[in-house]
């Protein structure tokens, strides 16, 4: 059609404006759900993220700042038209058109989150106030991943979601497990004052491959000492206890929470309990006979005692876990023998 010039007169265009490129029809024709992961480039965040894509219907976003999770974790998806990567740090605001918010950008092995510990509680406190800010600006869901940690050194056992926990405010593992717990007040503050759509998962301990090979947590640290042939190193005492829930069972109740009709909180953890004396046993029986188990010195406030009450998973989510540890640990197993290039037969 002719258009009309400032003086007037009619001009007829040279040619016809160019066709949008494919792409775009491929990535806002296809999915009806977009979906921001943040934290994805971490081990249970890129384990979503698989899962996630799986659907067709799903774009999804990833927001990581690279502290401890990997481009590389994600490599399989960079490309994909209803994949986008943005390095961005949560503790910046953010806009993007979203309809859900799986939250979970937060360093999470304790060796990371206490060496920069004011940095770990504005992660946790500005991070998430952005991502609630954002969440109320585009009218979207979020999923706010908590965890064990706020039921501190619980003296309730298994905990449930009723337990208010046992704390050290002041502790070398606040900026952590407080940081946490302002993180769900805030959930719930923007629940109740601006009616945002929340979900809170209280994750127990989770293993699985992907997690970093020098993360400094236990699954990952004994793993990784029975393929290199040194001492499984036990933090004193012992008897501490832990129950590890493998990833995919996580995954499966993460989606299952954001799908759901319950804001939470709600656990989501493997209630097979173990002392890390066990745990070292069993590592060294499956993946390396010959190593020694080595006990070593604790850091403070490590909790003695940590097992999930998962009723609540159960009735509301039809949630329970599949993997056992038996069966979780040779998967890692195969997942860190090719990343250390250790075959099985050395
Ligand atoms: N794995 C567990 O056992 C466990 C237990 C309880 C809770 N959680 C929670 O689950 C979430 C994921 O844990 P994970 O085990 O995958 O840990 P992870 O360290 O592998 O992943 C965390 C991701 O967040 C990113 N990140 C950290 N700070 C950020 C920031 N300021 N801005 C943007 N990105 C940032 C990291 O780079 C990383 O990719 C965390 O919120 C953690 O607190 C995990
Ligand atoms: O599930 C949770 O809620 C929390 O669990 C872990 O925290 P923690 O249980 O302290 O994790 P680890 O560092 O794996 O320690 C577990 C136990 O193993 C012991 N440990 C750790 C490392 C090691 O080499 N040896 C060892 O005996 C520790 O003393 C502790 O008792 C995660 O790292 C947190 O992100 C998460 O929020």
């Amino acid at each position: 059609m002719a258009a009309n010039s400032s003086n007037g007169e009619q001009q007829t265009p040279s040619k016809p404006p160019p066709l949008p490129s494919p792409l775009r029809f491929s990535k806002f024709f296809q999915s009806n759900m977009r979906i921001l992961v943040t934290g994805g480039a971490g081990f249970i965040g890129s384990h979503l993220v698989d899962k996630l894509m799986e659907n067709e219907k799903n774009e999804v976003i990833v927001v990581d700042n690279y502290f401890t999770g990997s481009k590389d974790n994600l490599r399989k998806w960079i490309g994909h038209p209803r994949f986008e990567l943005i390095r961005h740090d949560v503790t910046e605001p953010l806009l993007v058109e979203v309809d859900q918010i799986y939250h979970l950008a937060c360093p999470a092995s304790p060796i990371f989150y206490k060496h920069n510990p004011v940095k770990t509680i504005k992660t946790n406190v500005i991070g998430t106030l952005n991502m609630l800010g954002l969440a109320k600006r585009v009218g979207a869901r979020i999923l706010l991943t908590s965890t064990s940690e706020v039921y501190g050194d619980p003296l309730i056992h298994p905990q449930p979601e009723t337990y208010w926990g046992n704390v050290n405010p002041i502790g070398v593992r606040s900026c952590y497990d407080e940081g946490k717990r302002v993180a769900e007040t805030l959930m719930f503050d923007y629940h109740r004052q601006h009616g945002i759509e929340i979900r809170i998962a209280r994750i127990f301990n989770t293993y699985g491959p992907r997690m970093n090979i020098d993360d400094g947590r236990v699954v990952s640290n004994f793993i990784a000492q029975a393929l290199r042939g040194e001492p499984l190193t036990v933090q004193k005492p012992g008897t501490q206890t832990r129950s590890f829930c493998f990833v995919s069972d996580m995954v499966d109740g993460l989606i299952r929470l954001m799908e759901g009709e319950n804001t939470g909180p709600i656990n989501i953890g493997n209630p097979g309990e173990f002392t890390m004396l066990e745990l070292a046993e069993t590592v060294k029986e499956l993946i390396n006979p010959k190593v020694e188990i080595k006990m070593v010195e604790n850091t403070p406030d490590d909790p003695r005692q940590r097992k999930p009450d998962i009723t609540k998973a159960k009735e509301l989510l039809g949630w329970e876990p599949k993997v056992k540890l038996r069966d979780g640990l040779p998967l890692m197993e195969e997942d860190f023998r090719l990343r250390l290039g250790v075959s099985k037969e050395n």
